[in-house]
């Protein structure tokens, strides 16, 4: 199990280029869309400390959370007469429960630390994802209202008549009836694709939601009426952003996804407003021409992330039964399920934890941007109670390790199969050693990580742990992360230099699976010493005895008994890759080729420079 690491592109000097390949990308730290401070203001009753009423209000609010998180909404009265206090809580219905839930503990929190809500009659606060509104005096579930909490918009603005408004209120016109005839959430997201310029593309994301106790009709008319709100409000122009948080209903869009994500207190952005003033806040809108709040930072996630709740996987699994598990490594478990239809691998985190979260949230974002046909695809999370799952699509044909150990399947890999799986290993690396925006090493590349589709493609995986686990001992701790014995280059094989990963430390681990794969061995058919004489096959490592036999020009010796060598051509690209596989692991980083020499290796039949020795070999 490992991570990516990112390097920016432009960095030339080797160990600056190391210090910035160890470095987390920054943008990707920042989670939740943010929403300006809205103060709490006049107050009017207060509650008498002590009093049947506080009581009530103490137990609605312990409740609504917990009760909110099953499908992001609860409304609820405690009490009567007199003593009756009603509240609601509502999410963003494309965020999960444990966000949902997070979320509501900390508007409830602010509930009674805000100095201006403290024990206050009647109090609101909302949060990006999340609102908490309680009241002892009028009953308002399934009452649609015209005030809101915030209005405000931001990015570029258009006067009206450009193409822009007629996207953005389109889609806040689909989204809203979508929304109202969306009995059960009340719900919708969409996008719509907009043309700037004749040569410039921008997606505009939105969403429409109402609290649930309202009817469709009502739901329409709480949309309707902030969508006619905005329009006046930005007189004449419409810009890229904008954001209504009411009493009853929300619409937001934007030109930047709109993504479901966890939030904590950190990145979750407070709002608390009491209830007693009838007027709108003032706090919220930004003057035209973008300025007030504006969006400070998202969850950057693939949009087609999806969401899933612990309920959800423990269905899927059956409550995580053995029958459905797949396997497990240093840092968690796999298991096999189905979930909308599609065959996924969910596993479970269980080194992971709440200090971890932000952590592993920014390793989510990142690694759901990744897309290539030759690296394992993110479908979804669940990060819910303590728990952290990464789901990801399912490989049936499991890791090319199995297939090497199983002698019946080791037969069956044919040489074509072989040399297909090393180009597309080589693919995938290259994608992440140049064909993101920032240079990002993989760290841990072995064969176990290498998954194989149903039509026997290749496909790199792990890549979704934290840095700073505890592992097993087959496992070594890099600075900020983690190596697996027999596939860390010599550089970064001493626990004090494991600063030194580089790309070139990823070619070494490459080297060493293009070698297990031509000879049908792997590392741990070696016993390993640090003898090297009077080797056999029983006491030297996998590089020793291939070094040793290319030396003596033996390349039968080496090549995987169960391979076929009466095809000369097959032959002839053997002997190729034991060549490729020893330039990688030449002891020298510098030396070792990059990714993208390899891929030129591997593709044509230029003459290629002799290796100088290995990693781990005593000249
Ligand atoms: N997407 C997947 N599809 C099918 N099988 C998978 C998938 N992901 C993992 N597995 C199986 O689950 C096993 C455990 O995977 P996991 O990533 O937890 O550990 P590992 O890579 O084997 O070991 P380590 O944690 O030491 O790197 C794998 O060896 C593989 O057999």
């Amino acid at each position: 199990m490992s991570f990516f690491h990112t390097v920016p592109s432009y960095s030339v000097l080797c160990f600056l280029f190391i210090i910035l390949l160890i470095a987390p990308p920054f943008d990707m730290i920042l989670c939740c869309k943010l929403l300006n401070n809205t103060n709490c203001a006049g107050i009017g009753n207060k509650l008498d400390n002590g009093s049947v009423l506080q009581s009530n209000l103490d137990i609605l609010l312990a409740n609504l959370p917990g009760n909110a998180s099953q499908i992001g909404f609860v409304n609820t009265t405690v009490g009567e007469g007199q003593d009756q206090i009603l509240g609601l809580a509502i999410c963003l219905a494309n965020i999960s429960g444990s966000s949902c839930q997070n979320c509501l503990e900390l508007a409830v929190k602010n509930l009674y630390s805000d100095p201006n809500c403290k024990n206050s009659n009647s109090a609101e606060s909302w949060y990006d994802h999340c609102m908490v509104h309680y009241n002892s005096r009028d009953l308002f579930f399934g009452v649609p209202t015209t005030r809101y909490n915030t209005l405000a918009y931001w990015g570029k603005s258009e006067a009206n008549g450009g193409g822009l408004e007629t996207t953005v209120y389109s889609l806040i016109n689909n989204l809203s009836d979508s929304a109202a005839k969306n009995s059960e959430t009340r719900f919708a997201l969409d996008q719509v694709g907009y043309m700037q310029t004749s040569s410039s593309y921008t997606t505009i994301y939105g969403l429409a939601q109402c609290t649930r106790d309202l009817s469709a009709g009502s739901c329409s008319t709480c949309l309707a009426n902030y969508t006619g709100e905005l329009k006046i409000k930005t007189k004449g122009s419409t810009y890229t952003g904008a954001r209504i948080v009411g009493m009853t209903c929300f619409i937001w869009y934007d030109d930047k996804p709109i993504n479901n994500s966890t939030c904590d207190e950190n990145t979750e952005n407070k709002h608390i407003n009491n209830t007693t003033s009838d007027q709108n806040s003032k706090n919220g809108s930004s003057p035209p021409g973008g300025g007030g709040w504006r969006a400070t930072g998202y969850c950057k996630l693939r949009p087609d992330i999806r969401v899933y709740s612990i309920y959800e996987l423990k269905t899927a699994t059956q409550n995580f039964s053995p029958s459905k598990r797949l396997g497990r490594g240093g840092f968690g478990e796999v298991y096999q399920a189905t979930m909308h239809g599609k065959s996924v691998a969910i596993k479970r985190l269980l080194k992971a934890s709440k200090e971890n979260e932000q952590e592993l949230i920014k390793e989510l974002s990142l690694v759901s941007y990744i897309e290539h046909p030759n690296i394992l695809k993110l479908v979804g999370y669940c990060f819910e109670k303590n728990q952290y799952f990464f789901v990801y699509e399912y490989m049936p044909n499991g890791t090319i390790d199995k297939h090497l150990k199983d002698p019946t399947s080791r037969q069956k890999l044919n040489w074509t199969t072989r040399f297909k799986i090393i180009k597309e290993i080589a693919q995938g690396l290259s994608y992440l050693h140049y064909g993101l925006e920032k240079r990002t090493t993989h760290v841990d590349l072995k064969l176990t990580n290498i998954l194989l589709s149903k039509e026997m493609t290749a496909k790199i995986a792990d890549f979704d742990m934290l840095r700073t686990f505890e592992t097993d001992e087959t496992h070594q701790s890099t600075e900020k992360g983690y190596g697996t014995i027999g596939y860390m280059a010599p550089e970064v094989n001493a626990l004090a230099l494991r600063k030194n990963y580089s790309l070139k430390s990823d070619i070494y681990s490459f080297g060493i699976m293009v070698l297990e794969i031509v000879t049908g061995k792997g590392i741990h058919t070696f016993r390993k010493t640090e003898s090297d004489e009077n080797l056999s096959e029983s006491d030297e490592n996998l590089t020793s005895f291939v070094w040793k036999n290319w030396n003596c020009k033996r390349y039968q010796e080496v090549i995987d008994p169960y391979l076929d060598l009466k095809i000369q051509r097959d032959n002839e690209q053997m002997v190729r890759c034991i060549h490729i596989g020893l330039l990688c692991i030449q002891h020298e980083a510098a030396k070792r080729p990059d990714i993208l020499d390899v891929q030129k290796m591997l593709n044509t039949k230029e003459t290629l420079p002799p290796p100088s020795v290995p990693g781990f070999i005593r000249d």
